[in-house]
């Protein structure tokens, strides 16, 4: 028979126990799975934040593929254990990984975009597909609006100005309002609305093209963005990147945009025909550019460096501490879910 004394000292030590795994769970909300989890291989194809890198090495049974210069050497050895794929805005998951994965279950990319994501094999295979939306509205938001500060009011003009010394030589010259512009938005999605309600803050009339008009939208409706760029000052890029929008904005578009009008991209590098919009910048058949993304990053076509009407920024939409954070938590959130057979966080496919 057990003395009361052991069953007081049991008592104190499950109350011990309960106490440190309420105050382990408090300290990691995202717990690292272990046991049976370990064993996931999960390919992480693109750099990520050291924060998500290192939970998936702790969670998963972790290969970097930049570990693997011979891409066969990965795949001869390790496909069976691969059930997971991890990228993010620069690389995903084509046609050729997914062939070459036959256990894999699951991608999750650390982004909102999906471009770099065969989605329609991915829909046939039966592999689940997640992303980041929601988290990076706001940050992606704010950048677009001060890449129409800064454009406008040449800010960072203004900045090497006065770095250079330049301004004991005279004024700065005269810039160009922002407030109360036209601002015309390609895709009116949760990006798209999210600058919208920004620009409106600062008294802008709002327009949008997207493929069909959105009925409950008070902003003015163009069924093409050559009448949005003609009947507005400022032409911003926000819808995802697909065969379609696959240079949505060209010659045409920057011709109706014109000398007088400015074009903000936080979309895609793709969205722009780059080589056009760098004849229309030396040309003056265009008033100014700022853009976070590129056709071809992180390489950028020289012509720009000396222009001072472009803002150039290395694709930097949600890249602060907080909203990639977020966003990692919810890559790890996905996996999870999928794993433990729970509804996906934010599924895609
Ligand atoms: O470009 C960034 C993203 O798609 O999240």
């Amino acid at each position: 028979m057990r003395s009361a004394l052991m069953l007081h000292d049991e008592t104190l030590w499950n109350r011990n126990l309960l106490r440190a795994t309420f105050l382990y769970f408090s300290a990691n909300p995202n717990p690292p799975i272990t046991g049976k989890m370990g064993s996931i291989g999960v390919l992480l194809v693109a750099q990520v934040v050291p924060y998500l890198e290192q939970e998936l090495d702790k969670r998963y049974k972790l290969f970097r593929i930049w570990d693997y210069p011979q891409k066969e050497q990965l795949l001869s050895h390790h496909t069976s254990s691969i059930r997971a794929v991890v990228g993010a805005s620069g690389a995903g998951a084509d046609a050729e990984l997914i062939e070459a994965l036959p256990k894999l279950e699951i991608v999750s990319s650390f982004s909102v975009g999906v471009d770099k994501i065969d989605l329609e094999k991915c829909k046939e295979k039966g592999i689940r597909v997640t992303n980041t939306p929601d988290v990076l509205t706001d940050e992606v938001a704010d950048l677009a609006i001060g890449l129409m500060l800064a454009l406008l009011r040449r800010i960072c003009e203004c900045d090497r100005y006065v770095r250079s010394g330049k301004w004991k030589q005279g004024e700065y010259k005269l810039t160009t309002k922002f407030s109360g512009k036209t601002v015309g938005i390609i895709g009116l999605g949760r990006i798209g609305t999210a600058i919208a309600k920004r620009a409106e803050g600062f008294n802008c009339s709002i327009s949008y093209y997207s493929r069909t008009e959105k009925r409950d939208s008070k902003y003015k409706y163009y069924p093409s963005v050559v009448e949005l760029a003609s009947n507005c000052n400022i032409l911003v890029v926000a819808c995802p990147l697909t065969e379609e929008t696959h240079h949505i904005v060209n010659r045409e578009v920057i011709n109706a945009l014109g000398p007088k009008g400015f074009l903000i991209n936080i979309g895609r590098g793709k969205h722009v025909d780059e080589q056009e919009l760098v004849s229309a910048l030396l040309e003056g058949r265009l008033g100014g550019a700022g853009i976070d993304v590129f056709e071809n990053e992180p390489y950028v076509p020289e012509e720009l460096f000396g222009l001072e009407n472009v803002v150039l920024l290395p694709h930097v939409g949600s890249a602060t501490v907080e909203t990639r954070t977020a966003m990692a938590d919810l890559v790890l959130g996905n996996l999870e879910a999928h794993f433990l057979g729970k509804p996906l966080l934010t599924p895609l496919v």
